[in-house]
């Protein structure tokens, strides 16, 4: 993939309501390029609506919101991939085939480097051997995991990353984390991800978003200023970890 775009995230004074419900109220944020961002916040604060908008799949909310330097309503940037919190595989495909609808359009998903990129996504999500399963036949922490090499599959250069992680062991969490700061720093993609989990964000961001109860509005952003590669137990780590607690009122 490559775009002509800045990679970019960009979004003002965005307001989203479903009915009465106002899900986002006068978020502002910035993800510039090749940054990390996560953002946390309680349940029903908003994060999946602010990644929906920016991935295009909203179209009536208030404010302004641009991926790559493209507005969202002027169709967005095919710079962007999405993986969502369910995994969304097709049922009658195996893996292979499940990650290989990612690939970006064009490429011949039988053509022998094509081949070889899905089984390398497969063996990096730590599923090889089970390339031939069926959906029906994995775990939900390994269908995840086929959604997250599938996401990875296009090379975005801007990935919007809805919870990738929630439904695995914290072992594999780790590993999964690790392996998606691999890509990052070999691609310098830009990602925004949100997530539940406060240590997780800490520790693969730049900086945090915490947003804050019901509406969703910007309660505070803590930046992460860790060196990398990080230590989990760095001192800085667990500071931010603390700012980010105390923002959510835990
Ligand atoms: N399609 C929809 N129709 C009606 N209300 C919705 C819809 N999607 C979200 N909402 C409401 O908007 C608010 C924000 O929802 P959203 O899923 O963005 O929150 P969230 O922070 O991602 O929650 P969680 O952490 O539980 O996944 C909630 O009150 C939710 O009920």
């Amino acid at each position: 993939m490559s775009s002509t775009g800045d990679h970019t995230l960009a979004v003002e004074g965005l307001t989203k309501r479903y009915g009465d419900t106002v899900a986002l109220d006068g978020v502002d944020l910035t993800v510039e390029e090749g940054e990390f961002v996560a953002v946390v916040g309680p349940s029903g604060c908003g994060k999946s609506t602010l990644l929906r908008v920016l991935s295009g799949l909203e179209e009536h909310f208030e404010g302004r919101a641009a991926v790559d330097g493209v507005d969202v309503r002027d169709g967005g940037s095919d710079a962007v991939g999405m993986v969502f919190q369910e995994p969304r595989l097709l049922a009658w495909a195996d893996v292979r085939e499940n990650v290989a609808v990612g690939l970006p359009s064009g490429v011949d998903r039988g053509d022998a480097a094509a081949r070889d990129r899905v089984d390398d996504l497969i063996e990096t999500v730590g599923l090889d051997g089970f390339a031939g399963s069926r959906p029906s036949e994995l775990s939900g922490g390994m269908a995840q995991r086929v959604s997250l090499a599938r996401g990875l599959a296009y090379r975005p250069e801007v990935l919007l990353l809805d919870e990738p992680f929630s439904a695995l062991d914290q072992l594999t969490k780790y590993e999964q984390q690790d392996n998606l700061l691999e890509v990052w720093a070999e691609q310098g993609t830009t990602i925004a991800l949100v997530t539940h989990d406060v240590e997780e964000a800490a520790y693969l961001a730049d900086r945090v978003v915490v947003l804050g109860g019901q509406p969703g509005t910007v309660e505070t952003v803590v930046d992460v200023d860790a060196p990398r590669p990080r230590d989990r137990t760095d001192p800085e780590l667990l500071a931010a970890r603390d700012a980010i607690t105390d923002a959510l009122g835990l």
